[in-house]
């Protein structure tokens, strides 16, 4: 695969994936970046970003639209980025579900806690610090209503993020960024900021994968 040309697909079920779209044309490697709803659509990307928004919402809208086993089945292979609601849809287990259980894409190897901060009032800016993917310069984390890894079940799941600062009950060093083979997660919205050094991060990870395949 030529390197400068990949076409990454944004879920857009439900969420900020507009913001997503915009951040990816900034990327030079990008040839298109495309909203996502159906199958077809979903094998015509190279890999996806899911975007914050509301799980719950997000994992019935996926079943209603026969679109819940087609995802579970890219995110086993393709490379995938989770942010926020989209971090909740990747993982295997989230506690804080709704009462019931939510419907998950069952891939990335941690237990996510929802809503670990509190409610909408509760949301803050933090700078953090991803050394392995953005060297010294912090990145300003967006946090709006977010989740953290609770806890991580395979030695595969390398953490690339924690909070630097307790917030509320949240112990500083908690979990809030992780890469698993070809799976990123970030408990934040990296599309509500200006930098789009993670969206550039993911989009070289992406092809690295792809040219390994
Ligand atoms: N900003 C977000 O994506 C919030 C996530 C939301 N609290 C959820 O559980 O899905």
């Amino acid at each position: 695969m030529a390197s400068a040309c990949i076409t990454v697909g944004v879920l857009a079920l439900q969420g900020a994936f507009i913001e997503h779209i915009h951040m990816l044309t900034r990327i030079p490697q990008v040839k298109e970046a495309i909203p996502v709803r159906t199958e077809e659509q979903l094998n015509s990307v190279d890999c996806l970003i899911i975007p914050g928004g509301e799980s719950t919402a997000m994992a019935l809208i996926a079943e209603r639209c026969n679109m819940l086993e087609p995802l579970r089945a890219f995110v086993q292979k393709k490379p995938t980025w989770g942010t926020c609601a989209g971090m909740i849809m990747l993982a295997k287990e989230a506690t804080g579900a709704k009462r019931g259980g939510q419907q998950l894409f069952n891939a990335l190897d941690v237990v996510v806690q929802r809503n670990q901060f509190g409610s909408q009032k509760e949301s803050f800016q933090t700078k953090l610090h991803l050394p392995e993917l953005l060297g010294d310069v912090p990145f300003d984390a967006v946090f709006i209503r977010a989740p953290v890894i609770a806890e991580i079940k395979s030695p595969k799941v390398k953490i690339v993020g924690r909070l630097e600062q307790k917030h509320g009950q949240t112990e500083a060093e908690t979990a809030v960024a992780v890469v698993e083979d070809h799976l990123f997660a970030t408990a934040f919205h990296p599309e509500l900021t200006n930098d789009n050094r993670l969206h550039q991060f993911f989009v070289d990870m992406a092809i690295k994968h792809l040219e390994q395949q």
